[in-house]
């Protein structure tokens, strides 16, 4: 029987191919398996958007291969519930799977003679489908949508995004079109609401731009083997990265809990120090020091009493939010943290290298200095395109949006760091290691400050990692810690995600709110600031770090976050 994987890791196309091989060769079974878990993905997606699902109008856009296979044979299940069924075909009758096809005619599934006329029809208004099933293309694609598939879906694309549109798109394993190992677009693919996909996830269902096309992806155990084979992306449970948290016990004090050193704010940015530091707080550091211009000094004081406007004994440190560069007296001591931060005079330490430091960091690469992976860099693809072309790699800025996987990748080679490349979803490169695929939260976050947020939250985490290493509480062998820094990137991201579905409004909200006639509208949640944001992470860091059941196990106060005042409550940092 079919059921829902735990699994989080991307298998390359061919492995998972060769993987199942051995069993699905000569029988139908796992694709009518396949056809079962879509045609129920289908009949929610039709009862949430019209109640009912006999008498909606489903299109199948179906390819010659076993993805086509796959929609016809779900397009007769559906066809056997009352819907009306067109399918589309985009290759000639003789290559479809011949049973499937077999089998959804006697279900009453029509076969357009006129499969363009039929997909103009699909996305035209009140005549036009609920329900789009794009199974033209699926692990067995190479290259572009070949013109006749290019063709069908054109008409659909025009009819705008999920949401936009008036008929819903669910995926047959992934959006046809796609870069299926890499996560590219390399021609025209439909975006879908909701994918279903078998196995495992596959690299475009993790890497942008193709991942957020997937809409809701649903990974269904057919009975087949997951691949023995290297992992393409990763994208890790929140209930595994809210592990990395700890709860501080009697004998913690504030080194043991992490220090922070920050290096934020200038005249013109200012509040972008008030914002990290909130934020380093508010994410449970033991304490935060600053070093900044003095009205900037001023300005965090007045919001945050408790940080230290002194250099001391740090365990991370956070260069660059809100640093001017014109500013060539504080640069010039911004790059002599950065040389502290590498290791130039003893030994190197941890750090999230974001915004001003960046460019300060690619000329100390450039002439000789390296990273470790303990350093976490933050660009989002702007600056990423910046950094690879001061290291030697012209790469346009457009050529990192269109193939972030590999920049994130190349980034982290050529510097030994940690990358975290702001996309949608984020991506966390390290050397060596699996590429993280992380869920970067509602579109609210595209405000001012929320990058400042995150480079405080990640500092935090990368302090009580480093005093927990110190202590002799690094958890796993060297295997785990290497890739420890992209974890606590990672964590980062979910918490400043989290804290921003809270900011927004978005989390008591049901997923949908009836408004009118029986139709549901997506919640939208509201605008937030990014302040906001930081009064938001004490309760999603109570949120990442409750869903562990381990907590209860381990815990000194279980189901409490990080707090002294209050034992046996749920407080906050
Ligand atoms: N083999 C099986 O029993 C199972 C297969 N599964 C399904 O089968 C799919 C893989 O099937 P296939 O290996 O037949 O491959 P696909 O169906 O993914 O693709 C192969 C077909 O697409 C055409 N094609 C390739 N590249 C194209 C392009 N760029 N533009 C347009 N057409 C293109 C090929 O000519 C061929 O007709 C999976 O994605 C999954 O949906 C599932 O049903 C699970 C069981
Ligand atoms: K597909």
């Amino acid at each position: 029987m079919s059921q829902l994987l735990p699994t989080e890791n991307a298998y390359p196309a061919r492995a998972v191919a060769d993987a199942e091989a051995p069993l699905t060769a000569g029988t139908d079974r796992y694709m009518h398996a396949a056809a079962h878990a879509l045609a129920r993905a289908a009949v929610e997606e039709l009862r949430g958007m019209r109640g009912a699902v006999p008498g909606a109008r489903v299109l199948l856009l179906v390819g010659g291969g076993h993805n086509g296979g796959d929609a016809l044979l779900a397009g007769a299940l559906l066809a056997r519930r009352g819907c009306a069924v067109t399918a589309a075909p985009a290759a000639e009758i003789s290559r479809l799977h011949a049973t499937a096809l077999a089998d959804a005619c006697a279900a009453g599934v029509r076969l357009a003679a006129d499969p363009m006329a039929a997909a103009r029809a699909a996305a035209g208004g009140a005549a036009g489908a609920d329900l789009v099933v794009d199974g033209l293309t699926g692990i067995g694609a190479t290259g572009p949508l070949r013109p006749a598939a290019a063709a069908l879906i054109a008409p659909l694309c025009a009819a705008g995004d999920p949401g936009e549109r008036p008929f819903r798109v669910l995926a047959v394993d992934l959006p046809s079109g796609v870069g299926v190992d890499d996560g590219t677009l390399p021609g025209p693919a439909l975006a879908a609401d909701r994918t279903v996909t078998f196995t495992c996830f596959k690299a475009a269902h993790l890497a942008p731009p193709a991942a957020p096309r997937c809409g809701r992806v649903d990974v269904v155990d057919l009975g087949l083997p997951v691949p023995d084979a290297a992992v393409l992306a990763c994208r890790p449970a929140d209930a595994e990265l809210g592990r990395l948290l700890r709860v501080p016990g009697d004998r913690d004090h504030k080194y043991t809990r992490g220090v922070v050193g920050l290096w934020a704010g200038s005249q013109t940015y200012p509040g972008a120090a008030v914002l990290a530091a909130s934020a380093a707080v508010r994410t449970g550091a033991g304490m935060v020091r600053l070093a900044a211009p003095a009205r900037v000094v001023d300005l965090v004081l007045a919001r945050r009493p408790e940080v230290v406007p002194a250099d001391g004994r740090c365990q991370a440190l956070v260069l660059g939010p809100g640093t001017d560069p014109a500013d060539a007296p504080r640069a010039a001591e911004l790059d002599a943290a950065l040389g502290r931060v590498l290791g130039e005079a003893g030994e190197p330490v941890d750090a999230v290298i974001d915004a001003g430091a960046l460019p300060l960091l690619a000329a100390r690469i450039a002439t000789g200095g390296r990273c470790m992976p303990r350093q976490v860099l933050t660009p989002h693809a702007g600056e990423a395109a910046a950094l690879l072309g001061a290291l030697g790699e012209q790469t346009p800025r457009e050529a990192v949006e269109a193939a972030p996987a590999a920049a994130a990748r190349r980034l982290a080679e050529l510097t030994g760091a940690t990358v975290l490349l702001k996309t949608t979803p984020t991506l966390i490169a390290s050397p060596g290691g699996t590429l993280l695929s992380v869920d970067s939260g509602p579109g609210w976050l595209a405000t001012a400050g929320s990058g400042d947020v995150l480079a405080g939250i990640i500092g935090a985490l990368l302090a009580a990692r480093r005093a927990d290493a110190e202590n002799g509480k690094a958890v796993g062998g060297e295997d785990v810690q290497a890739e420890a820094p992209a974890r606590c990137a990672a964590l980062g991201v979910r918490l400043h995600a989290v804290a921003a579905a809270r900011a927004a409004g978005l989390v008591d909200a049901s997923p949908a709110v009836t408004a009118g006639a029986g139709r549901l509208f997506a919640c939208s949640g509201h605008p937030l600031a990014a302040l906001d944001l930081t009064e938001a992470i004490p309760a999603a860091w109570n949120h990442l770090w409750s869903i562990g059941p381990h907590r209860a196990l381990n815990s000194p106060r279980a189901g409490t976050a990080p707090g002294h005042a209050c034992r046996g409550k749920n407080v906050h940092p």
